[in-house]
């Protein structure tokens, strides 16, 4: 399971946790301006906008698992195992793949708004990428520097697009269905709540917190939706980048995976691998890692983007502990 968001606070912030049992080898991947992305079904892109995100290089193609653009406009593919349908080929339709789909919207456009209008004709195929690596049931969050963001899911009944007003993806089900959710919880707050359980009765507010009592745990993705649905609408916008990237980390650790808690087979564990974010302002990738706490960058800027080359980072995993005596 996964959970991305978008965070505004003066910039904004994009990313996602990567909650999986196995590590699949991503780095933090800039695809420059000048790389040729290759596609099964459309034309060659020779020329696009430069990226950066998290991938897996095979081939030297990058399987991004999510990404920013240089103008701004951030995309994440998270697990919809079940309802995702993926479509065969059809004529006069724009043909694209899953796995090329964040290249195919981060490669020219500059909005969500674009993205959309991108989207009238798409067709997302069924073609694998190769036979080791296949279809992934996958949807979508795009959001853009403005903090818009919308939902894409590919299902039997077609494609979707769904506008997000909360800016907070999970897994399933349908998104439609996680909005709807979200009515149950709407009294969940930071204040102390107003007692209509008991009127006339005095209750005791033995605890600080009262008001968020009802907030969902789990690890599964309704809960997950919620909870963070509920903390990032209350984070604080700081002063600073450096606050902004620590309210953004503490708001995306509150559904993050224990090792230990999500037991997806006899004795395996789904756990947080890494969670990114991204300032869509200025293309730097923060990220962490589940065995290094430790915030590390890498700034798009700093790299080269009239290039053809990919420039690849290992996600540094070392527990970085500063020891005071
Ligand atoms: C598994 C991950 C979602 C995490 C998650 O939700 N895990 C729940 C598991 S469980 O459902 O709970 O058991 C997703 C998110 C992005 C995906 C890659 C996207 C590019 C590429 C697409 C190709 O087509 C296949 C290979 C490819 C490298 C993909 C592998 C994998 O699919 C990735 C990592």
């Amino acid at each position: 399971m996964c959970t991305s968001i978008v965070y505004s606070a003066g910039d904004g912030y994009f990313g996602r946790n990567l909650d999986l049992e196995v590590s699949f080898g991503q780095e933090v991947v800039i695809t420059p301006r000048d790389y040729a992305f290759n596609f099964r079904k459309l034309p060659t892109m020779e020329h696009h906008y430069a990226i950066i995100g998290v991938a897996l290089v095979k081939d030297n193609y990058p399987l991004y698992f999510d990404g920013v653009n240089e103008e701004g406009v951030g995309m994440a593919g998270l697990n919809f195992d079940g309802p995702a349908h993926f479509f065969s080929v059809e004529d006069g339709k724009d043909n694209v793949s899953p796995f090329e789909f964040i290249p195919y919207v981060l490669g020219q456009c500059k909005s969500v708004e674009e993205a959309k209008q991108l989207m009238t004709n798409l067709n997302l195929v069924n073609i694998n990428f190769s036979d080791q690596l296949k279809l992934s049931p996958l949807h979508w969050l795009i959001a853009d520097r403005s903090g818009k963001s919308i939902v894409v899911e590919s299902t039997v009944t077609g494609l979707h697009v769904y506008d997000n007003p909360v800016g907070v993806l999970t897994n399933n089900p349908e998104f439609p269905q996680q909005l709807t959710n979200l009515a149950n919880y709407q009294s969940v707050s930071p204040a102390e709540p107003a007692n209509t359980l008991t009127p006339g009765i005095a209750l005791n507010n033995y605890s600080r917190g009262i008001g968020s009592h009802l907030l969902p745990g789990g690890m599964d993705s309704e809960s997950r939706f919620v909870k963070e649905t509920f903390t990032k609408m209350h984070a604080p916008a700081g002063k600073s980048e450096r606050e902004n990237v620590t309210n953004y980390f503490h708001t995306l650790n509150a559904v993050d995976q224990q090792k230990g808690l999500d037991e997806v087979a006899p004795n395996t564990f789904e756990y947080t691998i890494y969670s990114d974010g991204v300032n869509l302002a200025t293309g730097t990738l923060y990220y962490t890692t589940y065995e290094n706490n430790q915030i590390n960058a890498v700034a798009m800027r700093n790299a080269n983007l009239n290039s053809s080359d990919l420039v690849s980072y290992p996600m540094l995993n070392n527990q970085a502990i500063n020891y005071q005596n």
